[in-house]
């Protein structure tokens, strides 16, 4: 006895079917045009009444340059889990820089799936559309589908929800898998290596209220799709970091990219010629990527553009006089600085919005003060963090992190050092770095109160050199005044005699 399931079934049927047709296309020129047409009508009718199936195929390759197609390959990655467990022969993919196997199935196979009660088969599949025989070579044109069978009773449930979920969990297993990579611009171009810092929100040494803060921002912002649909707010967040040099900054946006698993894009506003490759840029940068503007105050001259603008239009108004013509060095001075902080404004929320979501965007700056009021507003960057000197908190993290120690004899000297006098993490770290093999607590924090004691010292002997100047240039301002005083009395007194 024969046991058909009902994929198999489904495949015989279909087979028949399709040989029913292939023999009626063969013959239906030997009938009458009336007949023909009359046969055609009832053999349709008759296909749908046997075979209640609907069909439908991705194609590997669609639109007319022939673009991978995004759905084809998210139903690669979909399917690769129910492929490794039914397919018969599957092909294999080695992802994440040679450290996992993604699997799926080879040509003609087929695996079913179920959603909601529902079961229903894929099937992959190819055409080989061409042959060319040049002298040597067989060029053929392979052209890979998937195909999607299903009974016809279920359509709603399939083309909407069920195709929605595959899509959606494809590409979430897509970025799972994914290599993470680092890009940079070379121009208008970006080119990318491996992205693999290790700093982590656990390794970051900073006050763990500001740490938790940060670390909710960023998870409610990448659950919030629907949120941000609602509202009709494009999906993006920016962020704004400052603070001294050596205080984390670029630390914390590896630790971000880590948490979030997002692609850094890192952008170098002087390499960018003009506002039109900025915004060619930006359009590239996919969801789920961080893209980075560091030391936003020096990457062009944005922070006084507006202002310098300002100035020259009420010059020009006062005077009432005609512009003159450019000298060259004038001409060339602008050349070099096309992209203009409207320019990066327009860009920023204008064509983001217009592209999809899921995208951050981060400015470091080490002078906030300095920055254009418009750049850094609500809605731009919607976050604000200040990246500081050591405190005694953020030391304990750098002395877990660097010595694996929680607590020692000098902590309590260092936690008062360390309110006395001003150390960046960065500092702190690098009196924390081994100075023997194995690595020795008490030699690092002995040289950490050192520096702190140097750097304390530095700062009284600054803080009294800067009194010493105030006091001089007081004492000069009072001479000069005193002296002036003298002449106009002495000018009043002559003229009085006159
Ligand atoms: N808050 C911190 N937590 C952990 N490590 C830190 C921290 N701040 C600085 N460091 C250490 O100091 C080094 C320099 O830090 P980072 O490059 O992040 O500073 P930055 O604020 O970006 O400085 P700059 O303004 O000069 O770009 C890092 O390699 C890191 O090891
Ligand atoms: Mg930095």
């Amino acid at each position: 006895m024969i046991h058909l399931q009902e994929g198999d079934m489904f495949t015989k049927v279909g087979s028949v079917i399709a040989s029913f047709m292939f023999v009626w296309a063969m013959f239906k020129q030997y009938f009458p045009y009336e007949l023909r047409d009359r046969l055609e009508k009832y053999t349709q009718r008759a296909f749908t009444f046997v075979y209640p199936y609907i069909q439908i195929t991705f194609h590997e390759f669609t639109g007319e340059r022939l673009m991978r197609s995004e759905a084809y390959s998210s139903i690669e990655t979909y399917l690769s889990s129910s492929s490794s467990m039914q397919a018969k022969r599957l092909k294999a993919e080695v992802v994440k820089n040679n450290q996992s196997l993604v699997l799926s199935m080879d040509d003609h196979e087929e695996v079913a799936d179920h959603f909601n009660g529902v079961k229903l088969w894929w099937a992959s599949g190819k055409n080989v559309l061409k042959t060319q025989t040049l002298s040597f070579y067989q060029i053929t044109d392979e052209k890979r589908y998937y195909k999607l069978r299903f009974h016809k009773k279920h359509r709603e449930l399939i083309i909407g929800p069920y195709l929605n979920h595959v899509l959606k969990e494809g590409k979430a297993i897509k970025i799972k898998n994914r290599q993470r990579k680092l890009y940079t611009n070379n121009g208008s171009y970006w080119s990318h290596v491996v992205f693999e810092h290790p700093a982590t929100f656990k390794s970051l040494a900073i006050e763990a209220t500001k740490k938790k803060e940060i670390i909710d921002d960023l998870i409610t912002f990448s659950q919030s799709e629907e949120f941000y649909a609602r509202i009709g707010r494009a999906w993006k967040r920016g962020y704004l970091l400052y603070g001294p040099p050596g205080t984390g900054k670029s630390t914390l946006i590896a630790a971000m990219a880590n948490l979030l698993n997002y692609d850094v894009y890192d952008l170098e506003l002087t390499s960018v010629k003009n506002n039109t490759e900025l915004r060619k840029l930006l359009i590239e940068v996919p969801y789920k990527s961080i893209v980075v503007i560091e030391d936003i105050d020096c990457s062009l001259d944005l922070t006084g553009q507006r202002k310098k603008k300002k100035e020259k239009e009420e010059m020009g108004n006062n005077n009432g006089n005609e512009e003159k013509p450019k000298t060259v060095k004038e001409e060339r001075d602008d050349r070099s600085s096309q992209v203009t902080l409207s320019g990066l404004l327009n860009s920023v929320d204008g064509l983001w919005s217009a592209c999809g979501g899921e995208r951050i965007i981060v400015f470091t700056t080490n002078f906030i003060e300095k920055l254009d009021p418009a750049l850094i507003r609500k809605g731009r960057m919607d976050k604000h963090i200040e990246l500081s000197y050591c405190s005694f908190e953020a030391f304990k993290v750098l002395a877990n992190n660097y010595l694996q120690i929680d607590t020692h004899q000098l902590f309590d000297k260092i936690s008062d050092l360390l309110e006395e006098t001003k150390m960046t993490p960065a500092d702190v770290a690098e009196h924390l770095m081994p100075k023997t093999v194995p690595s020795n607590a008490d030699v690092c924090l002995e040289s950490l109160v050192e520096g702190l004691q140097m750097a304390k010292e530095e700062a009284k002997l600054k803080k009294e050199e800067e009194a010493r100047e105030k006091a001089e240039e007081a004492a000069t301002a009072t001479a000069t005044a005193n002296g002036e005083a003298k002449l106009e009395e002495n000018k009043d007194s002559v003229s009085g005699k006159e």
